[in-house]
C-alpha cells in the first residue's frame, strides 16, 4: 500500500538566543491510509512539534515530508492552508469550539470552507449528537463537545485527522466514546487517525504506536491485536 505521510528525517529546531532546541531530531516514518497510530512520549519529548509539521501547521528545519506524492516541505503558506483546511482534520484537548455558535453552526463553518463536505446532519448523527445540535458549547458537557469538535474534523471529509491529547480532559467513560468513534473513522471510513496521548493504556486500541525520547522517534511498535476502546484497562 502507498504511503499517506511520507517523512524522511524531519527536524525541527528552535534558536532561543545562544541555545538551540531541538524539538524533533531526523524522524523517518509512514502513516497509511486507515490505520490509527497513538504517539507517546513523556512531555518535551516532540510529539505535538510531529503532529504540527505533519498537519501543515508548521514546518520542518530540514527533512522531507510528502502527503502522497505532493511534497509539503517545500510547500508554500497558500498550498499548506488549503491543505490543512481540505487534507486534515484537527482535534485538541480544549475542544476550541465558537462559543457564540451552536453545535450544528460549528460543524456547518468547517464544511463551508471545504471543496467536498460531509453532509451536516449526517455527521452530526454520526457522533451522536443530532439531538443537541442546537445547543451552544457552553450548554454542552466535555464529552459532548470534544464529539462536536469530533464532527467538525470529520465533516470536512479529510483523509487524515490529527488528535492532539483528544481525551485529556475527559473522564474514561466518555474518553472510551471518543476514542470508539476515532476508531470507527479508521476501520469505517478509512481515515488515517493519529492520537498523542499521555495515557500509555490507550496505545492498545492502536495499529501501531510511535515513541518519542528527547525528540526522537526511538521505537515503531506494531500492535497486531488493537484492542476496542471499551476494553482498555484505564
Ligand atoms: N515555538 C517554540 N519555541 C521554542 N521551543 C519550542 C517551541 N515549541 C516547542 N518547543 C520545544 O520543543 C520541545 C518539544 O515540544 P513539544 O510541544 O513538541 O513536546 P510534547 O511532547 O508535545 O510535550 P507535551 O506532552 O508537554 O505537550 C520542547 O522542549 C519545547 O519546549
Amino acid at each position: 500500500m502507498d504511503p499517506l505521510i511520507t517523512a524522511k528525517n524531519l527536524s525541527k529546531y528552535y534558536q532561543m538566543g545562544e541555545v538551540r532546541v531541538e524539538a524533533l531530531k531526523a524522524a523517518t516514518f509512514q502513516l497509511y491510509q486507515g490505520e490509527l497510530v497513538v504517539i507517546l512520549g513523556p512531555s518535551g519529548s516532540g510529539k505535538s512539534t510531529l503532529l504540527n509539521i505533519i498537519g501543515g501547521m508548521d514546518q520542518a528545519s530540514e527533512g522531507e515530508l510528502f502527503y502522497q506524492d505532493v511534497p509539503l516541505h517545500t510547500a508554500d503558506s497558500k498550498k499548506l492552508t488549503l491543505f490543512r483546511r481540505n487534507d486534515v482534520g484537527f482535534v485538541f484537548q480544549f475542544y476550541n469550539l465558537m462559543p457564540n455558535l451552536t453545535a450544528h453552526e460549528n460543524v456547518s463553518l468547517a464544511a463551508q470552507i471545504v471543496t467536498k463536505p460531509l453532509p451536516v446532519d449526517e455527521t452530526l448523527g454520526k457522533v451522536g449528537l443530532l439531538d443537541r445540535q442546537n445547543h451552544f458549547p457552553a450548554q454542552l458537557s466535555g464529552g459532548q463537545q470534544q464529539r462536536v469538535a469530533l464532527a467538525r474534523a470529520l465533516v470536512k471529509n479529510p483523509k487524515m485527522l490529527l488528535c492532539d491529547e483528544p481525551t485529556g480532559a475527559l473522564d474514561s467513560q466518555t474518553s472510551i466514546q471518543v476514542l470508539g468513534l476515532l476508531k470507527e473513522f479508521s476501520r469505517t471510513y478509512d481515515k488515517t487517525v493519529a492520537i498523542i496521548t499521555h495515557n500509555t493504556a490507550i496505545s492498545a486500541i492502536a495499529d501501531r504506536i510511535f515513541h518519542l525520547k528527547d525528540g526522537r522517534l526511538a521505537d515503531v511498535e506494531v500492535n497486531n491485536n488493537p484492542v476496542p476502546p471499551e476494553q482498555v484497562n484505564w
